[in-house]
């Protein structure tokens, strides 16, 4: 079968169509339009000229009316665009019907930012994952003009005019090709999880990195743990997490894991996707939520990161805010305190000038002893599944049999702590 996508099909240039809802604010709509211009030319496409489309009413076919539809035809054909991008969710035949009236490739935000997913993955698990996202993303759509799904063996080309029996077979194509990604993602998920019990047996606390993209996340674990994750001023420099381990002052081992970022808009198939490396990273035990506090949208950015952590069912777990990248508000005391009114408990750090971290490292240790602490407990000796217990679940210092049981220095989360309380007789140093 043909492999064809959007950088075979050599686009270069594209035009782009930001939607105005009826509720929406203007300059909102012009920050999204910007954003998928900076998406657009992660693809590494040129995003060449935009128009902005007021839309009051939805038309089912095109979705925008006749009107605009031949004024962006003929702006495109101006500008020598092969691809026109809509920057909002374009429905399966409205995606077909622009195509058939242009002549040329027609896309939507989700596969632009499904296309630089399936760019950037590079581990087998984001691969499968990304895979499976855009094979779902291209079921419903194996009629288009051009479907851009050749990254993966066995793409399958959408051509115009294509018979029943070819539309039929390609389905079973695609289905198949489903089924089989999922039981190959199932295998890696198992292997993982074998992994992070082993991990569990001696728990270190760990804290995952998350937020939307180019926040700031992996310049924050670089800077944290001396890493060299791969930072740029593109969209989703990050696919897969990372993880390292750092040394809290005391001594104290965390491991700090660094996440996809997130963006208005994800696709549900890729949500879905990459639904459990992102449990696996929210698992922590505190979540680093970074914020670029220069963007003007960082208010959303926050609502768009929540969002996504509670679909993971991470909603309520204990978080420290950080905004990231003051630098580029000139540290400005007085939009500092306004952040600091509007956000208690928030830390403002600039990881390019390296200001603010003790004060994050300080918070990340309070947050930490808050889950965890070092205790000593006694265990009668006929309470073996107690102590069974507490080697399943703690991280065992020291362990001394004595006369009637046994003696135990453990660390132990907040809520072991608190089923455990009737054994416990002393809090010990909790900087261990
Ligand atoms: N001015 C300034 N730039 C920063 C700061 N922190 C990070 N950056 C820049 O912001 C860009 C994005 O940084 P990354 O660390 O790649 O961001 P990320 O959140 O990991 O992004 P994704 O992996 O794409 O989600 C890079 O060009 C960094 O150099 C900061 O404190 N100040
Ligand atoms: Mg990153």
């Amino acid at each position: 079968m043909p492999e064809r996508d959007i950088l075979s099909l050599k686009c270069e240039r594209a035009f782009l169509v930001g939607i105005n809802e009826q509720q929406e604010d203007i300059s909102e709509s012009n920050y999204h339009l910007e954003e998928l211009h900076n998406l657009v030319d992660t693809m590494g496409i040129a995003p060449v000229d935009s128009i902005m489309v007021k839309l009051r009413e939805k038309n089912s076919r095109y979705l925008i009316g006749k009107g605009k539809m031949e004024e962006i035809g003929e702006l495109a054909e101006d500008c020598r665009a092969d691809l026109i991008i809509f920057d909002c969710q374009l429905s399966p035949s409205q995606q077909r019907n622009l195509e058939h009236h242009y002549n040329i490739a027609v896309i939507d935000r989700q596969e632009v930012i499904i296309d630089i997913f399936a760019d950037r993955a590079s581990t087998k698990e984001a691969v499968l994952q990304v895979a499976l996202a855009r094979m779902k993303y291209s079921l419903p759509r194996l009629t288009r003009a051009w479907t851009h799904l050749s990254k993966q063996k066995g793409g399958v080309r959408g051509t115009r005019g294509k018979g029943e029996t070819q539309l039929e077979s390609d389905r079973r194509l695609v289905l198949n090709r489903i089924n089989n990604l999922k039981k190959e993602l199932e295998k890696v998920k198992k292997n993982r999880n074998v992994q992070r019990k082993k991990r569990l047996e001696r728990p270190v606390p760990s804290i995952s990195i998350v937020g939307y993209t180019n926040a700031g996340k992996s310049s924050l674990l670089n800077l944290l743990s001396d890493a060299d994750v791969l930072t740029e001023d593109k969209l989703f420099a990050t696919l897969d997490p990372t993880t390292r381990k750092i040394k809290l002052e005391g001594g104290r081992e965390i491991i700090l894991t660094d996440t996809v970022g997130f963006i208005r808009k994800l696709p549900h198939d890729l949500i879905d996707a990459f639904k459990s490396t992102l449990e696996e990273a929210v698992h922590a035990d505190v979540i680093m939520h970074v914020v670029d506090v220069s963007n003007h949208e960082y208010e959303e950015h926050i609502k768009v990161t929540e969002d996504v952590l509670k679909d993971l069912g991470a909603g309520e777990k204990s978080q420290i805010l950080v905004f990231n990248k003051t630098d580029m508000i000139g540290h400005d005391p007085v939009l500092l305190a306004g952040l600091k009114n509007r956000y208690p408990h928030c830390i403002t750090v600039s990881v390019k000038e390296q200001t603010g971290i003790d004060e994050l490292l300080e918070r990340v240790t309070l947050e930490i002893e808050k889950e965890y602490g070092a205790v000593e407990l006694l265990i009668p000796s006929d309470k073996w599944d107690i102590n069974a217990y507490i080697h399943r679940n703690g991280k065992i210092l020291e362990e001394e049999y004595i006369e009637d049981g046994t003696r135990i220095k453990a660390v132990l989360t907040e809520k072991d702590r608190n089923i455990l309380s009737p054994y416990i007789y002393k809090k010990t140093d909790l900087n261990r």
